[in-house]
């Protein structure tokens, strides 16, 4: 792997702050990234940013298939010689901005026959953004095995009853196992990120463990309970976009057998499906 600095100084660039680039400089990582992400010649993998191909290059090297989206058009002829110089011929480079790549057109056109494995080190803005779309297209993926600021990846994996706990620990909970993998300190980047990241495995379930009669609604519901997570479910309800009224929200808190003084983060999954069932059977 030629180290980001050289590579940017020999092709006259500077990282873009505003697209998160921070590039990772030490082959050992994205190594172990592949190792324990458990990619094999099965696998066909989408990448997301794909910057400099630091993981691009080790991921190509073990899966049967990879493609590797980056938004910035300066990159991708720099990616491009990479590639061919690691003679990564199983590679196929989207210049696209992943927020707006249908998933479910994607895999149709491209003929994949398989659920995708995604990998990335996340550029750090949009990093929930692309959660919340991985999630919404969640049928077309096996697995995520992603980089976030260590910050974020806690609150993924965050567990009712705590300030880490908000709209994304419930999402993920709702349909995925996620585990963290695997910490990586702030100065394996360049240029050097504030604080350190950490890598964490998604794995989506085939159903899932409470299933909600409208998941869209769930997500409306945990949107909205989170919106004002300092006050009590009823008040949180009551002025949220769903405009319930306060009245509707306590009924509807009680029928699930929640107390309308709680907050949103202490409800459980379960908690949240209950409510979106009972929240949803009212009339509107
Ligand atoms: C943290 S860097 C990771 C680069 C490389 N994978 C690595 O680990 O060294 C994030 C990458 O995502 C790209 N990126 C930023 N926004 C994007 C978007 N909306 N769609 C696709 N790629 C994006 C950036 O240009 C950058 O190359």
């Amino acid at each position: 792997m030629t180290s980001p600095v050289t590579l940017l100084k020999a092709w006259k660039m500077l990282p873009k702050k505003q697209l998160g680039q921070n590039f990772l400089t030490n082959p050992a990582i994205p190594r172990a990234i592949v190792n324990r992400a458990g990619i094999s010649a099965g696998d066909v993998v989408l990448e997301i940013g794909a910057g400099l191909g630091a993981l691009t290059v080790p991921v190509a090297g073990a899966a049967g298939h990879v493609y590797a989206v980056e938004t910035d058009r300066r990159l991708v002829d720099l990616l491009g010689t990479e590639l061919l110089l690691h003679k990564c011929d199983n590679v196929t480079v989207i210049t696209a901005d992943i927020l707006r790549l249908d998933l479910g057109n994607f895999v149709r056109d491209a003929g994949i026959d398989r659920p995708l494995v995604v990998i990335g080190n996340l550029p750090y803005h949009i990093s929930s953004q692309i959660v919340v779309r991985l999630i919404e297209a969640r049928r077309w993926i096996d697995r995520a095995v992603l980089m976030f600021q260590k910050e974020l990846a806690r609150r993924f994996m965050a567990k009712p009853g705590g300030r880490d706990y908000g709209r994304l620990s419930v999402m993920l909970a709702y349909c995925a196992e996620v585990r963290s993998l695997l910490t990586v300190g702030a100065d394996r980047f360049f240029p050097k990120p504030k604080i350190d990241s950490e890598v964490i495995e998604i794995r989506f379930r085939e159903t899932p463990v409470h299933p909600a009669p409208d998941e869209a609604f769930l997500f409306r519901v945990v949107k909205a309970a989170f919106g004002q997570r300092r006050k009590t479910l009823r008040n949180a309800l009551a002025g949220s976009e769903l405009h319930i009224p306060a009245a509707s929200a306590e009924q509807a808190l009680t029928a699930a057998g929640i107390d309308p003084a709680r907050r949103a983060e202490t409800l459980t999954v379960a908690e949240f499906v209950a409510l979106s069932r009972t929240l949803g059977n009212m009339p509107r």
